[in-house]
């Protein structure tokens, strides 16, 4: 931890020196809107680089796990990740600073642009997304989160996974338990609502309804079920539908995602090379 309380990684990407991230480098700018912990800024550092700042409310985060876990956090690195620049632990309330992403979140991108994304975009998005989950799998990093809302779509288009592994961290019990309202039952496999146990092939099953919110360009899944009813129609065996948009060898990929068994789910290095050959195919 350097002098100023932050723990700062240097960013290779931007320059060859060690950046600190010191609280008085950092300006604000506008807010992008309200995250899981609380609001999230467009700022600058140190005048030239746009970055995002997600404040921490106190009592929204277990801080000081977090703050365990952000060493590692950091050292992940990958194209289709969002880069974490630093935290700022030095005042409350506590900064993570990543990298920022001008077109927002994936959900709201798709819902803004209904109609206008070629099947092709839709499936590169996926791509994307498998190649950043590709990453954290390789690195036994479990995202316990991912979906739509949790991923980003930069000014070139690309979209990168988001909050990876905070889901840990979060203090809202209508978030933690899954009978709580905000548990995200509708992303979850059957192992991960019925006994919490995460693992890489959870996040493939997620990633199976992240494909779905793609090619219905961010319909809600199960759009009128409660999170109960959903419990009860995929312990029967019933699945997302085929989305319009999904030929059906895409499909046959995001179906595979959701086999009740994990181990009868792909991996993600797998499914990297499954969507590259549909590419080629299409
Ligand atoms: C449950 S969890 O997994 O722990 C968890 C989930 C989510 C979060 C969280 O921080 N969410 C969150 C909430 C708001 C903004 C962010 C958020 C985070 N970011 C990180 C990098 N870049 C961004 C960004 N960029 C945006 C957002 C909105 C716009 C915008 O105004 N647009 C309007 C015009 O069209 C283009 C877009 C532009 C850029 N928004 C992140 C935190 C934790």
């Amino acid at each position: 931890v350097g002098s100023d309380g932050c723990i700062s990684p240097e960013i290779a990407r931007l320059s060859y020196e060690e950046w600190r991230l010191n609280p008085s480098e950092l300006l604000f700018l506008k807010e992008l809107g309200r995250g899981q912990f609380g609001v999230v800024y467009l700022g600058k550092w140190k005048e030239t680089i746009k970055v995002a700042i997600k404040t921490i409310n106190e009592g929204a985060m277990s801080e000081d796990d977090f703050m365990e876990e952000a060493k590692l956090m950091m050292k992940l690195s990958h194209p289709k990740l969002v880069q974490l620049y630093g935290v700022c632990t030095h005042h409350k309330p506590l900064y993570v600073v990543t990298e920022f992403m001008e077109n927002g979140c994936l959900l709201n991108y798709l819902r803004q642009r209904r109609g206008k994304l070629g099947r092709d975009v839709l499936l590169r998005m996926c791509q994307d997304v498998c190649e950043g989950m590709e990453y954290l799998e390789r690195n036994s990093f479990i995202h316990r989160d991912l979906a739509a809302r949790n991923c980003l779509v930069n000014a070139e288009h690309i979209v990168k996974v988001s909050d990876f592994g905070m889901a840990r961290y979060v203090i809202d019990d209508e978030y933690i338990s899954s009978s709580g309202a905000k548990f995200p039952v509708k992303w979850s496999s059957p192992e991960v609502f019925h006994f919490k146990k995460y693992s890489s092939k959870s996040d493939i099953w997620s990633f199976g309804v992240l494909m779905w919110e793609v090619f219905t360009e961010g319909k809600m899944p199960f759009e009128t079920k409660s999170n109960s009813e959903v419990v009860h129609e995929i312990s029967q065996g019933n699945r997302l539908y085929r989305p319009h948009l999904a030929s059906h060898p895409v499909y046959k990929v995001m179906y595979s995602c959701w086999h009740e068994k994990p181990e009868g789910r792909p991996t993600f290095a797998e499914l990297t090379v499954t969507l590259t050959d549909l590419t080629e195919m299409t």
